[in-house]
């Protein structure tokens, strides 16, 4: 698969008030963008407009994949709750794209993705008796089970407790390596461990700033990458 980078180029507004000035959001093709700021910024609102689902919100400028093709159809989103329907099993979950299409799911594709996440013993039961990270992996499954080159991902770890969202950064990054993948967060050390580049939106808009050394996901305990993420949350402190 051939994942091309995004750029986004305009400013933002939501009901005619500006919620982002002029940005230029670009992310590489095959890299690990993350995306941090304070709450309503519109970190979600722009996943949503390059997911082509915000509605409320107006882009004046530009969206475009570098390879100069259309986005729609080439973009997953893994939203900030995992929005799995209480009433369908997991398989059932993980294949609702092709229902909700009315074509039929690749059963065969579904089953080896569960067994990816580790849920291969759990197809058959519903979201309610799933631990918090059991959901995170099936609702990664279903964004993987849509196969698209872009994924954007909505604070996907942030309901995880420690342990569990390290292993979760692992899983997706081995099975998200080589598509191009947008993902925001609220952790620095998120951001220092994966971020291929890492950009920060608050009132005065969107700046990058420097990854860690070396190919992500970086050890929980590289120094390197420890310094990155203390830089991040400097940072993120003395914003208003
Ligand atoms: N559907 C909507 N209708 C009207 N306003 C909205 C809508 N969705 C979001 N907003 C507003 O847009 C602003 C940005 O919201 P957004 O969710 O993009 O921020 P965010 O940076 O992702 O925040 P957080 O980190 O808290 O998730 C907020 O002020 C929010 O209230």
């Amino acid at each position: 698969m051939t994942a091309p980078g995004i750029t986004l180029e305009g400013r933002v507004a939501i009901g005619g008030a500006p919620l982002i000035p002029q940005v230029r959001l670009e992310a590489g093709a095959g890299q690990w963008t993350c995306l941090l700021g304070p709450s309503g910024a519109g970190k979600s609102t722009l996943l949503r407009l390059i997911a082509g689902i915000a509605d409320e919100a107006d882009l004046t400028g530009t969206l475009s994949a570098t390879d100069g093709a259309a986005l729609s159809g080439r973009v997953g989103l893994m939203a900030q709750s995992d929005l799995l329907l209480p009433w369908l099993t997991v398989i059932e979950n993980v294949t609702l794209g092709a229902r909700l299409r009315g074509t039929e799911a690749d059963a065969h594709r579904a089953a080896q993705l569960l067994e990816e996440v580790g849920l291969a013993d759990h197809a058959g039961k519903r979201p309610a008796t799933l631990s918090g990270g059991q959901r995170q992996r099936a609702a990664l499954a279903r964004t993987l089970m849509e196969d698209r080159p872009i994924i954007l991902l909505d604070e996907p770890f942030s309901a995880l407790d420690a342990r569990t969202r390290v292993q979760m950064q692992d899983l997706t990054a081995r099975l998200l390596h080589g598509r191009t993948v947008l993902m925001v967060t609220h952790d620095p050390a998120e951001a220092a461990r994966l971020g291929n580049a890492i950009l920060i939106l608050d009132q005065d808009g969107l700046r990058r700033r420097a990854p860690a050394p070396g190919a992500p996901p970086r050890a929980v305990d590289d120094p390197a990458t420890l310094q990155t993420q203390g830089a991040l949350l400097a940072e993120l402190r003395s914003t208003p």
